[in-house]
């Protein structure tokens, strides 16, 4: 889990933000979240997963870790903790609506009342020891990264099982979790074509695939009896990295650092909370503190960020009901017209800038779209009369423009709309053409099992579609209403200074 925002917040983080070609609205709080620790000084490219292979890709997992839903390991997970030096809580795992296993009130608690206390001990960090103390040395000798090493040492624990002292916490744990990084790229394509979520989810996948032959061929191949491939393999590492994406934190009271923390990571997200994990240096222990009351019985949430819907499906797995999530997104892709007889110098511009010179996503809420999409349009549609502005329009595009944000204009105010405006209906036709093709969807299967997956993913990619189409809906027609302003005025303007002239003459 990440950071989500401010220095006070610890989410549940996914890590390859750099892959996110999207400009944040610089009006929002940055999600200064963790940041590119991928293993990759030699980036090695691979194909992802092609539909041939998709039906075994999609059905294998691990042989630990237990059904998502599983109460059976998390009772045991329960009394090892206790055991172990967590203190008694007003929470217990039960299996609840939202998010399968939850951590549901046992007792009365205040708003404002801390929870949790699970002490540095029980948590997962960089530095905890290894079970196979030589393999841990390797990984430190070559510098590996936080997150792959913690990948590594996932897969390392859990295959020592009966030594490892978080047997009890990796048979709690998903043995499949809920991840983009599962869907194979026949899904992808099929189910996320209209949303810009399955181009983060290719990068995110082709990162991991990366990831893993780098440590693959740096450093496992050169002590195969510490890292055999039977055990350190691709399915072990999407499993890995699939258990990191959806619950890892960053906790900013220990300096930033990623941990997994057994127990609280059975909390679920909501996105009506505002309440993060972090460590709380007077009681030592990883706390999070309530907004508000709950009675025994209630499901008791923390929230893992101000993330999209998108961003939600791509690391844990979910979609929030629509409209619940005041944090949620849709990027719009822009790019500039090869008819544009200033094409060449644009690029430039944008290249300046290091934006990308196929297409920029941004963002757009439901409450509006970010001064740095306004920017690109400007640029977009700018005449080559205002060549010597380019570079500034790609600065405010970029978010590197410090001095002037909000720039405007008005002579090209008109053109840059119906600009966003056409780049927007044509995602929305997108969206139109799966969601109305989805109710007759072929689902293609042999297998009861396999129809249930279809069933799932398809749902998932309904709930995101329908979601990330109304904030479009919402754009259109805002972005109709100015336009339409903007020409009335213009003809207003004109029928005055048609009148005057009348009258003068
Ligand atoms: C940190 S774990 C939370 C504990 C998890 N429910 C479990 O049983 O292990 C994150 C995962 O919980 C589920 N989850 C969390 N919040 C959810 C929500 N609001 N709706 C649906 N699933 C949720 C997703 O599967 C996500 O990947």
């Amino acid at each position: 889990m990440a950071e989500a925002s401010g220095l006070f917040s610890a989410t549940l983080t996914p890590c390859f933000n750099s892959l996110n070609k999207t400009i944040p609205f610089s009006h929002f709080q940055s999600q200064s979240q963790s940041q590119p620790i991928i293993f990759r000084k030699r980036p090695i490219h691979c194909s992802l997963s092609t539909s041939d292979t998709a039906k075994s890709t999609a059905t294998q997992t691990v042989p630990w870790g237990c059904d998502i839903d599983s109460l059976e390991n998390a009772s045991a997970l329960q009394k090892w903790l206790s055991e172990s030096g967590l203190p008694p809580q007003k929470m217990a795992i039960e299996r609840v609506e939202v998010g399968e296993r939850g951590l549901v009130a046992s007792k009365n608690i205040r708003k404002g009342e801390k929870l949790l206390f699970v002490p540095p001990s029980l948590v997962i960090t960089a530095d905890s020891e290894w079970s196979c103390a030589e393999a841990g040395k390797v990984l430190k000798q070559n510098s590996v990264p936080d997150w792959p090493l913690l990948a590594t040492y996932l897969i390392s624990e859990a295959s020592q099982m009966k030594s490892s002292r978080w047997r009890n916490y990796i048979s709690a744990l998903p043995r499949q979790p809920y991840s983009l990084l599962y869907w194979t790229r026949a899904e992808l394509d099929r189910y996320l074509e209209a949303s810009q979520i399955r181009e983060r989810a290719i990068e995110r996948i082709t990162d991991v695939i990366g990831t893993y032959n780098d440590l693959r061929l740096r450093i496992f191949s050169n002590y195969p009896h510490l890292f055999p491939e039977e055990v350190f393999n691709i399915e072990t590492f999407k499993w890995s990295f699939g258990i990191l994406f959806s619950r890892l934190v960053r906790l900013p009271s220990m300096d930033g650092r990623v941990a997994l923390v057994p127990w609280a990571d059975m909390m679920n997200h909501s996105c009506e909370v505002d309440t993060f994990l972090d460590y709380d240096r007077p009681s030592k222990g990883v706390v999070f503190t309530t907004d508000r009351p709950y009675e025994p019985g209630e499901q008791v949430y923390i929230s893992y960020g101000k993330k999209s819907n998108g961003e939600l499906l791509l690391s844990y797995g979910f979609v929030p009901k629509e409209g619940t999530n005041p944090s949620d997104s849709v990027e719009l892709s822009l790019s500039l017209k090869k008819s544009d007889k200033c094409y060449k110098e644009k690029l430039e511009a944008l290249r300046k800038y290091e934006l990308s010179t196929r297409s920029q996503c941004f963002p757009i809420q439901i409450t509006g779209w970010p001064v740095e999409l306004m920017a690109y349009a400007y640029l977009a549609v700018s005449p080559p009369s205002m060549s010597r502005q380019f570079k500034e329009m790609s600065a405010a595009a970029s978010n590197k423009n410090t001095t002037k944000k909000d720039l405007r204009y008005p002579e090209i105010e008109e053109q840059a709309l119906q600009f966003i405006l056409d780049a927007c209906e044509s995602s929305l036709s997108k969206y139109n053409k799966f969601l109305q093709s989805s109710g007759s969807m072929d689902l293609d299967v042999t297998s009861p099992k396999q129809l249930n997956r279809r069933l799932f993913l398809k749902q998932l990619a309904v709930d995101l579609c329908t979601s990330e189409r109304r904030i479009l809906f919402r754009t259109q027609y805002i972005l109709r209403r100015r336009l339409r302003d903007i020409r009335s005025g213009e003809l207003r303007a004109l029928r005055l200074f048609d009148g005057l002239r009348k009258l003068f003459n």
